[in-house]
């Protein structure tokens, strides 16, 4: 078994997000997803506690006045999101490894929060992965879930997130699935190996 690790994920709308933490769930042993937080009430067949934690609102309040959140934001300004601390050291404490997709600000916060917690930063990794504009698009038009308008609305942001690409520990240079899929393998090995390392 290798060292736990937990992989932070970010990229613009349509940069293969989801379908990088699909695989690496499906193929990579010992990986699981982040389950996260939400105030928003639960579509049909969303299972509390395996696609997402559902607390009312006062719970959600309750569990940022006990400081029991790693990070959380408002989204649309409309429901609460965020992820607790315990959901990402229990895993990573049981030797499990992680991956969490969010979005580019998302990152900061895991930055932020890996300063302030030395377990955290042991196992922490961000990850970004790059696009040319043009194949961004036509991912998401081939999609076939955004509406032209929305990924108008994605493709503004696209500019800002790629700014910040920088501040990442890894990144990928979008290619074929298979080969995304490679280059985070290899980091997961590379990231394994300095956990393992460091004790
Ligand atoms: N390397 C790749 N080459 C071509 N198409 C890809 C690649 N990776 C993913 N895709 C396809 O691009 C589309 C967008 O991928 P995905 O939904 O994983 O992106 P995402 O970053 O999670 O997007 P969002 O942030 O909007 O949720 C999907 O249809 C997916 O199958």
């Amino acid at each position: 078994m290798s060292a736990p690790v937990l992989i932070v994920i970010a990229g613009p709308a349509g940069s293969g997000k989801s379908t990088l933490c699909d695989r690496m769930v499906a193929e990579a042993p010992g990986f699981s997803r982040v389950v996260t937080t939400t105030t928003r009430a639960p579509r049909p067949g969303e299972v509390d506690g395996v696609h997402y934690h559902f607390l009312t609102p006062e719970a959600f309040d309750a569990k940022i006045a006990a400081g029991a959140f790693l990070e959380w934001a408002w989204v649309h300004k409309k429901n609460r999101y965020g992820t607790l601390a315990a959901d990402v050291l229990g895993p990573l404490s049981a030797g499990r490894s992680l991956i969490i997709n969010v979005d580019v600000q998302g990152v900061e916060n895991f930055r932020r929060a890996g300063a302030a917690n030395a377990l955290l930063a042991k196992h922490l990794a961000t990850v970004f992965i790059h696009v040319p504009l043009a194949e961004l698009r036509a991912r998401m038009v081939a999609r076939g879930q955004d509406s032209e308008a929305e990924i108008e609305h994605r493709m503004q942001t696209v500019e800002f997130e790629q700014r910040e690409a920088g501040k990442f520990d890894y990144q990928i240079h979008s290619a074929s699935r298979e080969e995304d899929f490679q280059a985070l393998l290899a980091i997961w090995r590379e990231v394994a190996a300095r956990v393992a390392k460091a004790g």
